[in-house]
């Protein structure tokens, strides 16, 4: 493990790679190169004549300026056989591009940066792409290679242009689907977690600091100086204990809030989950017991991912071994589940099953009750649903009316599931979609976050309760537990790594990026 991502390199290969969309009908198309070779090679590209050192006074685009430019290539075979006016050495056009320059430390990857945005069509990029390969093979020996997966972010972060959560948070921005997810990756990538991580590690250093002091100063602990300690490591702990409480929202922003239909066959709950996804992504029949697995669908509710399961109805009897194996699907959906929708026929809401499911779900979860096939029912049978759910002990009002077969009450639904998806994100229904907005705090977005949040407030506890509190522990062993903590939290930010955890990190990313 290093304690700081500086490293001295050997001098670095310049590495180049299509870091637009795969799109082969995209009207740009760009290519990157980095490293200490860029400019040569950026050199070699804009020079008309196939020669072993293209004229240096060849002038480059200004630094962060975009310049309308030729790119020269290799003479092709089947442009000579069509006759073109190749002269000497001449080089052929490959494409007239914008090219951009970006001299380290102030790129990307701090490297010097070249960017090509040339014709967005296949044969331009493997024109250039092809010349820059055959650049490696020049007599000069550049030490030109295409990048690997992920490469150019790494080079940022070993030049200390982004620490581990704002690569993170980049990786999230280039795959993100909904609106949440966008806003949420772009705050990390902004360094929202890396501040707040960076001030509690500061602040535990400074503590350590003191306590060294005091080490230092002899046998005599220093009581002021620890009881001056004591409170600003309480409020540290307690800020940190807050910031693990966190519903997990983040992670479930980024990954989707799962939401299971559940309910007793024949219900209606596949054709509620054709009904959301617009298609028919399930079989709907009127053999109770039709849906047999899991079906997901993803969906984007309000700009938040949601992860849509129908499940088999779950009934207590039933022959069919298949089924049954449903029905431990479905009992697993619904453990699984951030919300859960339990749709059920208007007109079978005396039966054990609303109560069975009642004893299943969780108190943690969601659950939002949908009365199916109002189109069927009478008044007097609404009337016992409704009753039913307030012997539930549920909120008067709170169950929904629809009919899938003519979609009466789906808008009201729709609204009401929305309200709920962003409700169980930010316990705030109003609905603008701006809650994230509003507060930008800095939310955990990663089970590997939370491990190293969780084991920092460990080792604080430890040492707040064990030294400070009890002096069970001697000084120099209880300092142990506040370095502990600080590592625990540069961990994140990646101020102290392994190779392996950057590996992982970097796994997200694919070639160009
Ligand atoms: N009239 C009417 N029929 C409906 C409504 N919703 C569903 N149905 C019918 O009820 C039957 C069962 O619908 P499904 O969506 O397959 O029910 P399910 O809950 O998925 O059933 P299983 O998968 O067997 O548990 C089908 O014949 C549907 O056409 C509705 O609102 N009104
Ligand atoms: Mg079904």
């Amino acid at each position: 493990m290093s304690d700081s991502h500086r490293r001295t390199l050997p001098e670095q290969d310049t590495i180049f790679a299509l870091s637009s969309g795969a799109s082969q009908k995209a009207g740009v198309a760009v290519i990157r190169i980095s490293g200490p070779h860029a400019d040569v090679v950026l050199r070699h590209l804009l020079s008309a004549q196939d020669v072993s050192d293209p004229d240096p006074e060849l002038a480059l685009p200004k630094a962060r300026m975009a310049s309308l430019r030729k790119l020269f290539g290799g003479i092709s075979s089947t442009s000579v056989d069509a006759g073109a006016a190749l002269v000497g050495n001449m080089k052929e056009i490959l494409d007239q591009a914008l090219v951009l320059r970006f001299p380290g430390p102030r790129s990307f990857t701090g490297e010097d940066v070249v960017e090509l945005h040339v014709h967005g069509g296949l044969a331009v990029v493997s024109a250039v792409t092809n010349e820059l390969m055959r650049l490696r093979m020049h007599p000069l020996a550049i030490p030109l290679r295409p990048a690997e997966k992920g490469e150019f972010t790494r080079r940022a972060f070993e030049n200390d242009r982004m620490d581990l959560t704002e690569v993170e948070g980049l990786a999230d921005l280039i795959s993100a689907e909904t609106t949440e997810q966008r806003r949420l990756a772009l705050r990390q990538m902004g360094g929202n977690l890396r501040v707040l991580y960076d001030s509690w590690r500061a602040q535990i250093i400074k503590c350590m600091a003191n306590v060294e002091a005091v080490i230092d100063f002899g046998d005599d602990v220093d009581d002021d100086a620890l009881d001056a300690m004591a409170p600003l490591l309480r409020d540290l702990e307690a800020e940190l204990s807050a910031h693990v409480q966190d519903n997990r929202r983040g992670e479930i922003v980024r990954s989707g809030v799962r939401v299971a239909i559940v309910g007793a066959p024949n219900a209606g709950k596949s054709s509620l989950l054709n009904a959301l996804a617009k298609r028919p992504a399930a079989i709907v029949s009127s053999v109770a017991g039709t849906t047999r697995d899991v079906i997901e669908v993803h969906l984007d509710v309000a700009g938040v991912a949601v992860i849509l399961s129908d499940t088999a109805g779950i009934r207590e009897e039933t022959e069919d071994a298949i089924e049954q194996i449903g029905i431990e699907r479905a009992k697993q959906a619904l453990a699984d589940a951030d919300l859960v929708l339990h749709v059920v026929d208007v007109r079978q809401t005396d039966g054990a099953s609303m109560r069975a499911f009642s004893d299943t779900q969780s108190d943690s979860v969601g659950v939002v009750t949908v009365f199916n096939k109002t189109d069927l029912s009478s008044e007097e049978e609404r009337q016992v649903a409704a009753a039913t759910m307030q012997q539930l002990g549920r909120a008067k009002g709170s169950e929904l009316w629809i009919s899938c077969t003519t979609g009466a009450g789906m808008d009201a639904f729709q609204s009401a599931f929305e309200t709920r998806v962003r409700e169980l994100l930010w316990n705030n229904s109003s609905g603008t979609g701006h809650e994230c907005d509003a507060s930008p705090t800095a939310v955990i977005t990663r089970a590997r976050h939370r491990v190293h949040v969780e084991n920092a407030i460990h080792s604080l506890r430890t040492f707040i309760h064990e030294f400070l509190e009890q002096n069970n522990l001697p000084l120099d062993i209880a300092t142990e537990e506040l370095r502990h903590a600080a590592s625990e939290l540069g961990q994140i930010t990646g101020t102290i790594h392994t190779e392996d955890v950057l590996d992982i990190v970097f796994q997200d990313f694919c070639i160009g990026k």
